[in-house]
């Protein structure tokens, strides 16, 4: 990567700037799953032991009303950390001002400290002005003036163009390094979009196929195959003229569909046979049918002989790309399939497997099977634009070597 990384700065002594992606799940005030605070350790405990000063920011949720800021106080978050560090973090309540400043002047070489969620920024005096959320170019340069160096690590964020990582970085510049959770979300995803070793698999399920449209498209050039599962297999369906019964469809996007399916020829592959339900509840009444569905059902999972098409096209994959899942995985009698896949690719020990994206990635925990995985990414939206061959602007920010 052409990009500073974090071993090119100097740390020592330094007021070091870094944008993490702490945007959690809080309930209650405790936060739950903490693998986006436990991703950005190895680079904060990096600028801690080689004696820079370690000043966070992150955004946490969406800040829209004055109401909304004490349920996304990043108190819970600087607890966590806290704990997974082994050392206090001094948290700031709030995102700018003498008492910020003072905190930081009053920090220690190998001190973490944490600023308040950069959102409350978004709204000022009861108006909604997003100054985080639209870059306001002064927010951004207030924030660099505090430190000497920048680290974003915060790949959850990169698709986003706010003060807190855009916004720092080209006020820093020649200063502005990625963090080694950001280097390694690049090099996997890069890696396997760019330079993947072949075969390389798409795996694209999730409820819609206009969230996905811009991924296959840019992965039709790429992959060798692209298989589909999902709700929005069934737009494909409809798009071909087989019968979909209630299953979900976009009829706006049948079109595009079509066209996708000409462009793609055999290389997108769909399901041949669906767990059907006579309603949109676990305890629904279920059958497997092949092809057509009748009125009245609606299909919630691929079916078994499916999962054996897609497993066949995947065992010789050395690349595989998996971003939705492929069936309503949270009600258990229709998560076969997610299950099914999900296992399946924990026994491809030549392949580089990657997921993206939240749902994938909860499915993929949730079924356990996360730990044979090669990469689980942190982002859902940033790993979607990456797969799109979009431009992150979080990480085009990012000073050059
Ligand atoms: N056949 C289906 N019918 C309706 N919803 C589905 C179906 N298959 C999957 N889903 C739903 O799609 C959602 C995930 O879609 P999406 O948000 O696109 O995934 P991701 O976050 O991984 O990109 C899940 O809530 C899942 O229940
Ligand atoms: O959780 C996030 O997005 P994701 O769920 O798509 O990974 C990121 O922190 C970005 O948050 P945002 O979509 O509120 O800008």
């Amino acid at each position: 990567m052409a990009k500073l990384t974090v071993e090119d700065l100097p740390l020592e002594g330094k007021k070091v700037l870094m944008r993490v992606d702490f945007n959690v799940p809080i309930k209650d005030g405790v936060v739950g799953d903490d693998n986006r605070i436990v991703a950005a350790l190895p680079t904060i405990k990096y600028v801690i032991e080689h004696g820079g000063r370690a000043i966070l920011f992150s955004h946490l949720g969406r800040v829209k009303k004055e109401e909304d800021k004490p349920g996304l106080s990043m108190r819970p978050v600087a607890e966590r950390l806290s704990n997974l560090l082994n050392k206090p973090v001094t948290f700031v309540p709030v995102t700018e001002g003498k008492q910020l400043e003072d905190a930081i002047n009053n920090m220690n070489n190998g001190d973490v400290l944490l600023v308040q969620n950069t959102r409350y920024e978004d709204v000022k005096d009861g108006e909604y002005v997003k100054r985080e959320s639209g870059n306001d170019p002064e927010l951004g340069k207030y924030w660099a003036s505090l430190g000497d160096v920048f680290i974003n690590d915060a790949f959850g964020t990169a698709h986003r163009k706010h003060a807190s990582n855009v916004g720092i970085a080209t006020n820093m510049p020649g200063k502005a390094a990625a963090g080694y959770l950001m280097e390694k979300e690049i090099k996997f995803l890069g890696d396997a979009v760019d330079n993947p070793q072949r075969p390389f698999v798409a795996i694209l399920g999730g409820a819609k196929v206009s969230d996905k449209i811009g991924v296959i498209d840019h992965l039709l050039d790429k992959a060798d195959k692209i298989i589909i599962g999902g709700g929005m297999a069934y737009t494909f369906y409809a798009a071909k003229g087989i019968k979909i019964g209630n299953s979900l469809v976009e009829k706006d996007k049948i079109d595009v569909a079509k066209e996708i399916l000409d462009k793609a020829g055999d290389k997108l592959v769909l399901p041949i046979d669906n767990v059907v339900a006579d309603k949109f509840n676990n305890d629904a009444d279920t059958k497997v049918v092949e092809g057509d569905i009748d009125d009245g059902w609606m299909a919630l999972d691929i079916g078994p002989k499916t999962i054996k098409q897609y497993e066949d096209v995947l065992k010789d994959a050395k690349t595989v790309v998996w971003n939705g899942p492929m069936g309503v995985f949270e009600m258990p009698n229709f998560a076969k399939g997610t299950l099914e896949i999900g296992k399946f690719l924990g026994t491809l020990d030549d392949a580089t497997t990657i997921v993206g994206g939240g749902d994938s990635t909860a499915a993929v925990k949730q079924l356990g099977v996360a730990d044979k995985l090669t990469h689980i990414s942190t982002g859902g939206g940033a790993s979607l634009t990456y797969l799109e061959g979009k431009t992150l602007p979080g990480i085009a920010a990012i000073s050059e070597k």
